[in-house]
């Protein structure tokens, strides 16, 4: 369990659900791993408990939809450790509402997260791996939603097509850099994300009825592809998205 030894990887939005799931499966990697998202307590919180299982971790907060706060996460994280060879860009929001009620505001708080966030993230990670001339992984944290529609998350899904294609993108300008850029396409996971639309009565039923697996993802259904594409074993894959969604795309 050292597949990512020597390696430094920034986790964005890895306080919960998917992202510390990732961070904490890097930490038993062997990776340094910089656990981010808006609440420094938390980055901390979940950057201890990866050094108390023997791992090497700090927090930096980060809010992904500012630019200055994304420049401060490189900052930081190259002043501690010296380089960049893995990002995974997972900090990301969904707001359930019916596509006729979504406001202005309601859909540039969504992209300024899910796509503003990804793609200088992703920026700023690509012209420290050219700096560095070692390559590099970046790994956009995208979903189902990029390939088949879900009411009432029109302003989200959209982000998550703009995720596919960006990653295509940005795959075939960093290829010669020996950057791999890659997608998670996310299914159904069970976490804070969707708290609120699983609440409803029969809602979580529902939706576990129409999953082929006959159950819900966890975290750690996807850290596995995580540590996959962040690994040397995938550096012949670039510009694709991998799901990891118990078989909903299959139907
Ligand atoms: N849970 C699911 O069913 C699926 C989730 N995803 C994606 O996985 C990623 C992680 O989501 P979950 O772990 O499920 O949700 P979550 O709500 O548990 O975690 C989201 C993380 O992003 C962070 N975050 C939110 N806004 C931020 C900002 N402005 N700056 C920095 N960090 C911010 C939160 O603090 C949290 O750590 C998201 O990109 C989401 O779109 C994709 C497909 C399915
Ligand atoms: C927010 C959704 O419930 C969750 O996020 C996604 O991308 C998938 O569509 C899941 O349903």
């Amino acid at each position: 369990m050292s597949r990512l030894a020597g390696k430094t990887a920034i986790v964005t939005g890895s306080t919960r659900g998917i992202g510390r799931g990732i961070a904490e499966r890097f930490g038993r990697e062997g990776a340094n791993v910089v656990v981010s998202g808006t609440n420094a307590a938390l980055c901390e919180e979940v950057a201890a408990s990866i050094r108390k299982e023997g791992g090497s971790a700090i927090g930096i907060a980060c809010n992904i939809a500012d630019l200055d706060q994304i420049n401060h996460l490189y900052d930081k994280t190259l002043e501690t450790y010296g380089e960049i060879n893995i990002v995974v860009n997972n900090a990301g929001i969904a707001i359930f509402k019916p596509f006729v009620e979504v406001e202005p505001e309601t859909v540039r708080k969504i992209w300024d997260v899910n796509l503003f966030g990804t793609f200088f993230s992703g920026q700023r990670a690509a012209k420290e791996m050219i700096r560095q001339g070692k390559g590099g992984k970046i790994i956009n944290m995208s979903s189902i939603s990029e390939e088949v529609g879900t009411a009432h998350l029109t302003q989200y899904a959209m982000t998550k097509g703009g995720i596919k294609i960006m990653t295509k993108c940005m795959a075939l300008e960093l290829a010669e850099h020996g950057i791999n850029v890659n997608a998670i396409g996310a299914g159904v996971i069970d976490t804070d994300i969707s708290m609120e639309e699983f609440a409803k009565p029969g809602m979580r039923e529902e939706t576990v009825k129409r999953i082929p697996w006959g159950r819900m993802g966890a975290p750690e259904d996807l850290a596995g592809t995580a540590v996959f594409l962040a690994h040397e074993d995938s550096d012949y894959i670039t510009g694709t998205t991998v799901y990891v969604d118990g078989g909903l795309l299959a139907m």
